[in-house]
Parts: structure tokens; C-alpha cells; sequence
């Protein structure tokens, strides 16, 4: 990726522009606490949609609305784009069968290409499905990625909508083949990859891209940061109107070239756990996520939009292995694996209205796994997804093949399932350059916290429900609830915040300062631009000066509430000796919150010292250098005066020849 470009104007926050516009070298940045660009959207709403007849042998499904690319399905399409916004429809389901376990002349399956059709022979089931591929070894990632894949890329890349794609299905069946690749037959994340640098370089000239990553795995329920492997602490998921959910402290560096992104990638495969199983000499031991995040800024109509594609390889299922480590694994895979079953089955009942929103039953226990928390967002209508189950069709006289069966029916009703679910997707704003947007964040941060609020009340009611259950269960369940309580208790400081920051005056001061960032950075260096420049960059220190007032303020607030807390839980301590062991984890938990909020904003105020600096830094340079081109009748090479002489030295310690400099900026 070419490094010429023109200067950013935008509202990206002052921690991203510091690594992207000042073009520091690339960095891992862990992202502060949200600032007023990040928050933007919650999660949108799943809509019902009349009752599709259930599994009966023969399910005919409509397609999803991304479109079947292949030829000759007679299968109606569900409800397409309309006017844009939203997305009604389906998930994208597709089958891929492994060729390597497949015997033609044994295997009880057959696939019907045509009809995207596969029929057990034995019990005349049959499903179909948006693709469902032959298990020609012949055939390439890339076909199945054209199909499968490629519609959703080309709607996160081209009109803001966020995508997920997620390989399911047993072990050794052919997930990370699919995801992965190899150097000869690239997987679905290197050909998105290729699609989106594509993009960039195609649109070059009328937008402006910029790209960060995250990639991390969870392993036996722990969350762990594939691009930095060094923390030792558990890394939290909280919500976020944003992207739904985030994890925090995870870092998510700035990507400069596509270069970078593949040897950052490469780098996190390297750290995914793999074994030896049963089934797969080389079996991922856990679920891999990577979350590649777009910021496009159309410079013709002035505006800025974020998208998120999620890609995720899942661990497979399996039975009990030989090996004690694998079944502990393998325990928390399947659970995982589980709650995903669960959520999807959920998720399909209440698309088809077969569960009834008054018994509580509708309520999708997405907290019951991390892999439902983090795919919560996606599947409750913030992404378009699109699901590939790797199948083995087996053969009737193989080792395996009873488990291959039982195995490959679980894979296809769970597609099954999630074919059922109806999503309604927003796709993400278009915000304008330069407008006031607090407002409307405002609105989406109580939309937020009032779902939240939902969410504990029916976690509640489930609880009050489960008089028979023996008390490890009844805690685990109150420490979920009061986790929501404690994300909740901290996007409603969150939203205080904000609102206190929705005074006019300082909501300009926020748009303001990256403008006058912008303008300060890409002015020019004749004299009168530099003049301007001054004046921009007092201005500037001001500003920053009254963000940090009002970050210090807030740190103070915060750890007002912190003494509050723990007077509270001192309190409650005392009081109630009955519950004071869930309490104390309870209040550990938003003691611990709240520590770190405050420790994410100490960060920014850092970020902002250092931007200062390096501020002041690039005008010391530009004044040396104007006033060394700027005045015509001095000698190049000749000092005469001592005001000369120092700058020579200044020309030195910046470690530049006395040339001019070629003023550019980069967004990655
Ligand atoms: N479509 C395919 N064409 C050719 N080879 C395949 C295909 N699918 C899978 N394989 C091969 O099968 C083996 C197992 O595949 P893979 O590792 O992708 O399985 P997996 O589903 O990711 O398993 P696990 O859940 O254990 O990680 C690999 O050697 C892979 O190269």
C-alpha cells in the first residue's frame, strides 16, 4: 500500500490519530476507554417472522438474501436489501464435505448439486441449504469463498455493513482448511484480505481507508490475545455500543500494508493452540476470532463509516480422546460448541414463533459461553453472517463411521437451525464530518443500557423460577447477573459522561480539535501557512487542556464512586454474611471495572502528552525550516549568526538534511 496520501480530516479519535496520523511506525495499540467517535450503535434487534414448518424429511429453505450464486436453484429468495437499510433475511448456510473421507460407493449421504440438496440414503432426510458443495477434492477455497463468502465482503466493504463468517463442524472435517488455506489454495481469510486491499487501491482517490485488527482465541474458556501472548491476565468482554461487545485490553494494532496484516496474522496463527487428536494430526484446540475493522471516509461527500468482518474458525467437536489433556479440551469445546447449539436453536425458535416472548423462553442464553458473548452481536442482527459446516459424509464400513454419522447429522441440523433465523440488520451510520453526533450516541447508549436492564431483569425472573437447583448453579447464575450489573453500572457512567460532555460548546471543542489537528498538520510550509499553523497549535493545546480538565474530572468521579463501592461492599460485608461470598466477587468485579476504567483514561491522558510532544516537536521543525527556505538571501550552507548555528544543531538532533520536507499523511 502506497504511503501517499492526503490529510485526514476526521473525527478518529486522538489515541488513533496519534498513531496513524502522525505515522508513527506501526504499533500495537491498546484502545482507550471509548471516546466520542467510538461509541456509536448498539446492537440492533433480531425481528420475528411468521413460523416456517419444522423438520419434517424433506426441508426446503429459502435462500439467504445475499444471493445464491449458483446456477440452476429454484429456491425463492428471502427478502432482499430494501432501499439499503435494513437487511431482512437469512444467514448464508453452506455444507463442505472433506473429499478425504469420503467413499462414494459406502457413504450413506448424497449430494444433489443442482438443488443444493443432501439426502441420507439410509432414512430419506434431506436438507437444503444455500450451497451445498460436492466433495471434489478439485475443488478450490476460492470457489466456495465466491459462493459462501464474497456477497458479505462486498457489503462490509461497500455499504457499511459488518459481516461474520464462522466455520462449524466436527473435528478433522475441514475448518481451518477452509479459513486458512494453504500457499497454493487460499483460505476465506486471505481472500477477504485480497478483496479489501483491492478495494483500497481501487477507490484510492476517492476515499480514505484506515485498518485495525484484533485476533484472539478462546482457550478452554479463557480469551487470549493471539497478537500479544506475553499478558498473563484474563482478558474481559464487556458491551459495547459500538461493536456490540469488545474485550478490553486486547490490542488492536493499526495496519499499515497488506504486508503487515498477513505477517500479523501469520504471527497469530502461530500462537493458536493445535494438537494431535483422533481425528486431525494438526487439531485447533480452541475458537479463533479475527476482527478486521474499516474506517472509510468518503472525501466526496464528506462523510465516515465503520465496518467490522469477523472471521472465525471454531474448534471442532469431537468425543473423548485417549489423551487427559485432549478431554479437558475437548470438555470445553463441546460445551462451547453447546452454547452456541442452544443459542442458535433459540434463535431459530423465536424466528420461526414457536417460542412465546411471555414464559421467558425467547430469552437466548448467549452469556453461557464466551463464544456465544463475543458471537452475540452478529447473531442478534448487528452482522450479516454467513456460516460454512464442514462435514465427513464417511463411509458405512470405515473405523469411524458411526461417529461420523451421529456427527454429520448434528452438523446439518445445526445448519439446519441457523438457516432458520431471520436477522433484520441495520447497516452502520454514515456519520458527517464535522456533525454534532452526541446526541444521537446519547440515544444509543441508553438503548443499550436499557436492554441491559432487560436482560437482568429476565436473568432475574429465570432465577427466582429455579427453586429445585442445587446452589453451584444458583451462583454461577447470580454471577451472571451480576456481571450485567456491573457492565451496566459502568455504561451508565459511561453515558453520565457523555451527557455532561453534550454541553455545545464542548462538543465543538472535540470536533474542533481533530479539524484543527488536520489543519495544522496539513498546512502547507510557506510562511503565512506556518503563521497559520501557530495559531492553530495554541488553539490546539488549549482544547487538549480542557479535555484533560475534563478527563481528570472524570477520574475524580470515578474514584468518588470507587470509595462509594467500597464502602458499600465493606457494608454489605458486615450486614450479610449469607451472600458475602458471591457479594465479595460481585463487588470485586466492579471494584476491578471501575479500576480499570480509571487506568484507561490515565493511558489517554498519556496518549495526549505524547501527542502534545511530538506536536510540539513538528513545529519546532517547521519553523526552523521555513525560516531557513523563507529567507531569500541567506546563503545555504552558510552560518553566520548564532541564531544559525543553532539551528544547524536543531537540523542535527532531528536528524535531517536542510531539504525541503514532502508533507504527507497517513491513515495506515
Ligand atoms: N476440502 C478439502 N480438500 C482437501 N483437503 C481437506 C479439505 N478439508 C479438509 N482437508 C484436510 O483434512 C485435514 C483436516 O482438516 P482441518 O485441519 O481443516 O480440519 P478442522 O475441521 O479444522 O479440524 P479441527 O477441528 O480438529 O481443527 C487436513 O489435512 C486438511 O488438509
Amino acid at each position: 500500500m502506497s504511503q501517499q496520501r492526503t490529510p485526514l480530516r476526521s473525527r478518529s479519535s486522538l489515541a488513533n490519530f496519534s498513531t496513524a496520523g502522525m505515522s508513527t511506525p506501526s504499533q500495537q495499540t491498546t484502545k482507550p476507554r471509548a471516546t466520542l467517535t467510538e461509541l456509536r450503535r448498539p446492537p440492533s434487534s433480531r425481528t420475528m417472522r411468521p413460523a416456517s414448518p419444522r423438520m419434517t424429511t424433506t426441508r426446503s429453505r429459502p435462500s439467504s438474501a445475499m444471493g445464491n450464486l449458483s446456477s440452476g436453484s429454484s429456491r425463492p429468495t428471502t427478502p432482499s436489501f430494501v432501499k439499503q437499510v435494513p437487511y431482512t433475511g437469512t444467514i448464508t448456510v453452506s455444507i463442505r464435505p472433506n473429499p478425504h473421507s469420503f467413499n462414494p460407493a459406502h457413504s450413506p449421504w448424497e449430494i444433489e448439486q443442482y438443488s443444493n440438496t443432501i439426502n441420507n440414503r439410509s432414512d430419506s432426510v434431506s436438507y437444503s441449504f444455500d450451497n451445498v458443495f460436492p466433495p471434489e477434492s478439485a475443488l478450490t477455497n476460492r470457489e466456495v469463498y465466491y459462493k459462501s463468502c464474497s456477497p458479505i465482503v462486498n457489503k462490509f466493504l461497500n455499504e457499511g455493513f459488518n459481516g461474520t463468517i464462522f466455520a462449524y463442524g466436527m473435528t478433522g472435517s475441514g475448518k481451518t482448511f477452509s479459513m486458512k488455506g494453504s500457499d497454493q489454495d487460499p483460505g476465506f481469510v486471505k481472500l477477504s484480505i485480497d478483496d479489501i486491499f483491492s478495494k483500497i487501491e481501487n477507490d484510492r482517490g476517492n476515499k480514505q481507508f484506515s485498518i485495525s485488527i484484533t485476533y484472539l482465541e478462546i482457550y478452554n474458556e479463557k480469551i487470549v490475545d493471539l497478537l500479544n501472548t506475553s499478558s498473563s491476565t484474563e482478558l474481559k468482554i464487556r458491551d459495547d455500543p459500538v461493536y456490540g461487545t469488545k474485550i478490553v485490553g486486547i490490542t488492536s494494532p493499526v495496519i499499515n500494508s497488506k504486508e503487515q496484516l498477513l505477517s500479523l496474522i501469520k504471527k497469530g496463527d502461530n500462537n493458536r493452540k493445535t494438537s494431535a487428536t483422533d481425528f486431525n494430526a494438526r487439531s485447533s484446540r480452541s475458537h479463533s476470532i479475527l476482527q478486521i475493522k474499516l474506517n472509510t471516509i468518503d472525501l466526496l461527500n464528506s462523510t465516515e463509516q465503520n465496518s467490522t468482518l469477523s472471521l472465525c474458525d471454531l474448534a471442532g467437536s469431537e468425543r473423548a480422546t485417549s489423551s487427559l489433556e485432549r478431554r479437558k479440551e475437548g470438555s470445553y469445546i463441546n460445551k462451547s460448541l453447546l452454547a452456541l447449539s442452544t443459542v442458535i436453536n433459540k434463535l431459530s425458535l423465536s424466528s420461526s414463533g414457536l417460542s412465546s416472548p411471555n414464559t421467558g423462553n425467547d430469552h437466548i442464553p448467549y452469556r453461557d459461553s464466551k463464544l456465544t458473548r463475543l458471537l452475540q452481536p452478529a447473531l442478534s442482527g448487528s452482522s450479516l453472517v454467513s456460516i460454512l459446516c464442514t462435514i465427513h459424509l464417511g463411509s458405512l464400513n470405515s473405523a469411524h463411521s458411526q461417529q461420523f454419522i451421529s456427527e454429520t447429522y448434528n452438523t446439518l441440523r445445526f445448519a439446519a437451525r441457523a438457516k432458520d433465523i431471520v436477522i433484520n440488520v441495520n447497516k452502520n451510520q454514515q456519520s458527517s464530518i464535522g456533525g454534532a453526533e452526541t446526541a444521537r450516541l446519547i440515544e444509543e447508549l441508553k438503548k443499550t443500557i436499557e436492554n441491559q436492564k432487560n436482560e437482568i431483569s429476565m436473568l432475574k425472573l429465570h432465577s427466582s423460577d429455579d427453586t429445585n437447583m442445587d446452589n453451584s448453579v444458583i451462583l454461577e447464575k447470580n454471577m451472571k447477573i451480576a456481571q450485567v450489573v456491573a457492565e451496566n453500572q459502568i455504561l451508565t457512567e459511561k453515558l453520565e459522561h457523555l451527557t455532561r460532555l453534550n454541553d455545545l460548546q464542548k462538543t465543538e471543542t472535540i470536533i474542533l480539535r481533530n479539524d484543527t489537528l488536520n489543519d495544522l498538520l496539513g498546512a502547507g510550509i510557506d510562511n503565512s501557512s506556518s503563521q497559520v499553523m501557530m495559531a492553530n497549535l495554541e488553539e490546539f493545546y488549549k482544547r487538549v487542556n480542557y479535555e484533560i480538565d475534563e478527563c481528570k474530572s472524570y477520574i475524580g468521579h470515578l474514584e468518588n464512586q470507587l470509595k462509594i463501592t467500597h464502602q458499600q461492599n465493606a457494608f454489605k460485608n458486615d450486614s450479610n454474611n449469607g451472600v458475602k461470598e458471591h457479594s465479595d466477587k460481585h463487588m470485586d468485579a466492579v471494584l476491578k471495572d471501575q479500576e480499570e476504567e480509571i487506568l484507561h483514561l490515565k493511558e489517554l491522558l498519556k496518549d495526549k502528552d505524547h501527542v502534545i510532544k511530538s506536536l510540539t516537536k513538528t513545529t519546532k521543525l517547521r519553523k526552523l525550516i521555513d525560516s531557513n527556505y523563507n529567507d531569500e538571501n541567506k546563503q545555504s550552507n552558510t552560518i553566520n549568526d548564532p541564531n544559525d548555528k543553532e539551528n544547524l544543531s536543531n537540523f542535527k538532533e532531528f536528524n535531517i538534511n536542510s531539504k525541503k520536507p514532502h508533507v504527507s499523511l497517513d491513515i495506515y
